[in-house]
């Protein structure tokens, strides 16, 4: 469960006085999530999430977040909306940290996507870079390559620890991505949502209905967002690359952007590149998260697994594309 810190009644009245949200009617923790702490707050009025900010936020990005999604909200792009307090402010402070209040999505995050869900969400994709293609804030990828080295940094036992000989591996890959230098690829940029996952995309059914979570949004080449969604949308089991669901996503993303010959070209460096930042975050949150923060870390090993894939791949054409 990712609640980090606990709202005590009191902090939630006075915080609640700032907006014109009506009378609450429920207030709960979120059991899904890794990185904030999230609350189910429903009022009179309407559904809510509250989101008080934790450790790999910087508040210093809070409003490009949120102008990021009065962007995508404006051009009807189905995402959470902030809620402005009386004061006109989305952006406050509750239990002394930065927090916020977005409006409720509906639909439900497939646990296992179909190919028709990896298709509908390839389009969803492209259709929220092409509303973003006019969002002029920029934020640097700051879980990009230069992050890995520190990330990495002292983190060799315990990777051997979760597999045999996996340090080595995890230095060769960081060789090669660096040797490739993905961040000098003369490819389409923009602004990406980096973080995709199934469980940040809501469908009906098989249609995509809409994205939450853009925690992570920065501006960097577009592929890598497709690629991050390879990753985490097209294997099975872990480690196993379904090529239908590989080929459905890019074929969805398509149908709205095809993409250029230099971005297919960059796809299994950009498809490593993307195991390796969710491997390492993975692996840090493995050992540094907090003993009694409610949230259940995530496997850093399925990256691991999924890295050994992309290693072998030469082609976009292992991906399906
Ligand atoms: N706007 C929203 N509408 C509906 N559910 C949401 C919304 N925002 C978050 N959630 C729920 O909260 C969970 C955790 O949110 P998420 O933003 O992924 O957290 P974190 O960034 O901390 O990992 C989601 O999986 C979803 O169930
Ligand atoms: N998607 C990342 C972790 C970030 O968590 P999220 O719940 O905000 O998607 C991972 O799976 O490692």
């Amino acid at each position: 469960m990712a609640v980090y810190t606990t709202v005590s009644d009191d902090a939630l009245a006075a915080f609640l006085s700032e907006y014109d949200l009506g009378v609450p009617r429920s207030f709960k923790g979120i059991a899904e999530g890794v990185e904030n702490s999230n609350y189910y707050l429903e009022t009179d009025r309407g559904r809510y999430i509250l989101t008080l900010f934790e450790r790999r936020a910087d508040p210093k990005d809070l409003p490009y977040f949120i102008d990021l999604k009065r962007h995508l909200a404006a051009k009807s792009y189905p995402c959470p909306a902030p809620v402005a307090g009386k004061d006109g402010e989305a952006l406050r402070k509750l239990e002394g940290r930065p927090a916020v209040i977005v409006t409720f999505l509906d639909g439900l995050s497939p646990q296992s996507p179909n190919a028709r869900q990896c298709r509908s969400l390839g389009a969803g994709l492209a259709r929220m870079h092409a509303a973003l293609a006019d969002f002029d804030l920029r934020r640097p990828n700051s879980l990009g390559p230069a992050s890995w080295p520190g990330l990495w940094r002292g983190r060799a036992e315990t990777a051997d620890s979760l597999q045999e000989g996996l340090a080595l591996r995890i230095r060769d890959d960081l060789k090669a991505i660096a040797a490739a230098k993905p961040q000098s690829l003369q490819i389409p940029r923009g602004t990406i949502h980096a973080d995709l996952f199934p469980d940040n995309a809501f469908f009906l059914g098989d249609e995509f209905t809409g994205a939450i979570d853009f925690y992570f949004a920065c501006s960097d080449v577009l592929a890598y967002d497709i690629a991050v969604c390879l990753n985490s949308w097209a294997f099975e089991n872990g480690s196993e690359y379904n090529f239908s669901k590989g080929a459905a996503l890019i074929a969805g993303y398509e149908s709205v952007r095809p993409l250029e010959q230099a971005e297919r070209n960059a796809l299994p460096v950009l498809c490593l590149g993307a195991a390796m930042r969710f491997f390492l975050t993975r692996l840090v949150d493995w050992t540094d998260t907090p003993a009694d923060a409610l949230v259940r870390p995530k496997n850093p090993l399925e990256y691991a697994d999924k890295l050994a894939f992309h290693r072998k791949a030469v082609s976009a054409g292992d991906y399906g594309a």
